[in-house]
């Protein structure tokens, strides 16, 4: 049995789910369709995800937001007339907008994300009527009712443990399952939505619960490529990769999977295939515990901008016990995560993603790093770009920090830090944000 994921890309137009649907009968063993809502139709397009997200902001300020509603039937409706599925699914999703739009708006987070999951929810509902309207047995599986349970943390959703061996039941259904990727509902019944780009989170937890032979995940690519082909053109294809390679790469800027979609697969030892849906016959990339190395030291280079960090410097740092419980300590207090912390003997670096402080609590992050830790210095830098250098190969070959410090000093990019160790199979370099896509065009000719 296969999951089988469809991007927001692939289900952008009812000439895309045509796609779609030729692409799940053609294997038997395509069983559990997990759907995203609809993309972009073309660059200038706007997602319905993000449509979903400024209709309710406005309501929340009590602002004008109509015109938004109706740009988000509209989709689903020119979808439905595109491809002849019978009108009343579109009088559905109007309601169940709407209703959504006027529904209790006291917890703000929980209004906006039950507006957000509407945008897959009510795809779903439509891709399930085409497949009926083409006499395929298909049916959409609402995750609350099958059994998709979240946990509801500060800023952060993941699944349950216990809701793998409820949706397991969902191997036994009859037919075509079509399951709304991106959101899963709290024990109390509220719906939570992952970060962007969860479906292909709910497609790995369903490929785990029904131990799938495969989780095969549809975008608008032939393969992963070993760099960002919006940075670098016509970059290598990659066909076979690990699941910790992949796993850095897609947490330092691959967004063609999201970063927390590989674990629950990983865990359950089912292979991820990335295929494109405008391209089927070719074979993609598959992600795999053990790799054959043909590759080199390095498989991939991604990066990702919006860090910044913040040097802390004070003699005999590392005499003092309770030094770096004390400075984490005070970025807890403010709800600040940290990424990496490259340290030495008198200094420790955070590098934390900008986006998380305004000027106020950065200041205030620093008044009270320097008074409390007594430290001789407290810098923040910001725009900083990482850039993660990836590949198993890495373990084996000596030289290639060298070979990579050398092509950034070769492209005139200042390395502001390197950190290397803790991952065995990636090494990190930060350099300004303006430098990004110079040095990730000098690592890639490195290594290419
Ligand atoms: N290394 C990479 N290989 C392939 N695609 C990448 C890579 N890095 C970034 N991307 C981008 O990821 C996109 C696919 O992801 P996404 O837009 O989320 O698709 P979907 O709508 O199918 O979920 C590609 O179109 C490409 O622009
Ligand atoms: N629609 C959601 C979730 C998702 O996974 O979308 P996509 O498959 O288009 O990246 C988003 O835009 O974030």
């Amino acid at each position: 049995m296969k999951v089988i994921k469809f991007g927001g890309s692939s289900l952008a137009s009812g000439e895309q789910l045509k796609k779609v649907f030729n692409i799940v009968i053609s294997d038997s063993e395509r069983k559990i369709v997990v759907v995203s809502a609809p993309g972009k139709r073309n660059s200038d397009d706007i997602k319905v995800t993000d449509l979903l997200i400024a209709t309710a902001e406005r309501q929340l300020r009590n602002e004008k937001n109509e015109e938004l509603i109706e740009e988000v039937i509209a989709r689903y409706a020119s979808i439905a007339e595109e491809l002849s599925i019978p009108a009343d699914i579109i009088t559905t999703i109007r309601e169940d907008l709407l209703a959504l739009v006027h529904a209790d708006q006291s917890d703000e987070k929980r209004y906006i994300d039950a507006l957000k999951a509407s945008g897959e929810d009510n795809n779903a509902k439509l891709v399930a009527a085409f497949f009926q309207s083409q006499g395929v047995e298909a049916e959409y599986v609402c995750p609350k009712q099958a059994g998709l349970i979240v946990t509801d943390e500060e800023g952060y959703t993941s699944v349950l443990p216990e809701s793998y061996e409820r949706l397991s039941a969902l191997r036994d259904r009859k037919g075509i399952v079509v399951f709304p990727g991106f959101f899963g509902y709290t024990e109390d019944g509220d719906v939570l939505t992952f970060s962007r780009s969860g479906s292909d989170i709910t497609g790995s937890i369903l490929a785990a619960a029904v131990k799938a032979d495969f989780y095969e995940n549809f975008t608008d690519v032939d393969a992963v490529y070993s760099v960002n082909p919006n940075v670098v053109s016509n970059p290598k294809e990659i066909r076979e990769i690990t699941y910790r390679e992949m796993r850095e790469l897609s947490y330092a800027g691959f967004t063609v999977l999201h970063d927390e979609a590989l674990i629950p697969a990983f865990r359950a030892g089912i292979p991820v295939n990335i295929r494109n849906t405008n391209n089927p016959t070719a074979p993609g990339t598959l992600i795999v515990n053990k790799r054959n190395n043909t590759n080199g030291p390095v498989i991939g280079i991604a990066s990702d901008k919006g860090f910044c960090s913040i040097y802390i410097s004070k003699y005999l740092m590392n005499r003092e016990v309770g030094f770096g419980r004390k400075m984490l300590s005070i970025l807890e207090e403010y709800g600040v995560a940290y990424e990496h912390t490259p340290s030495g003997i008198d200094d420790v670096t955070l590098i934390l993603r900008q986006d998380q402080m305004n000027a106020e609590t950065e200041e205030k992050i620093v008044q009270r790093l320097t008074e409390e830790l007594h430290a001789d210095e407290v810098i923040v830098e910001h725009n900083l770009a990482l850039i993660m250098v990836v590949g198993e190969g890495m373990r084996h070959n000596v030289g290639t920090t060298a070979r990579a410090a050398k092509a950034l000093a070769d492209a005139k990019v200042n390395i502001e830090m390197i950190n290397q160790g803790s991952s065995e199979v990636s090494m990190m370099f930060a350099v300004k944000g303006e430098s990004e896509d110079k040095a990730v065009h000098a690592l890639y000719h490195e290594f290419f």
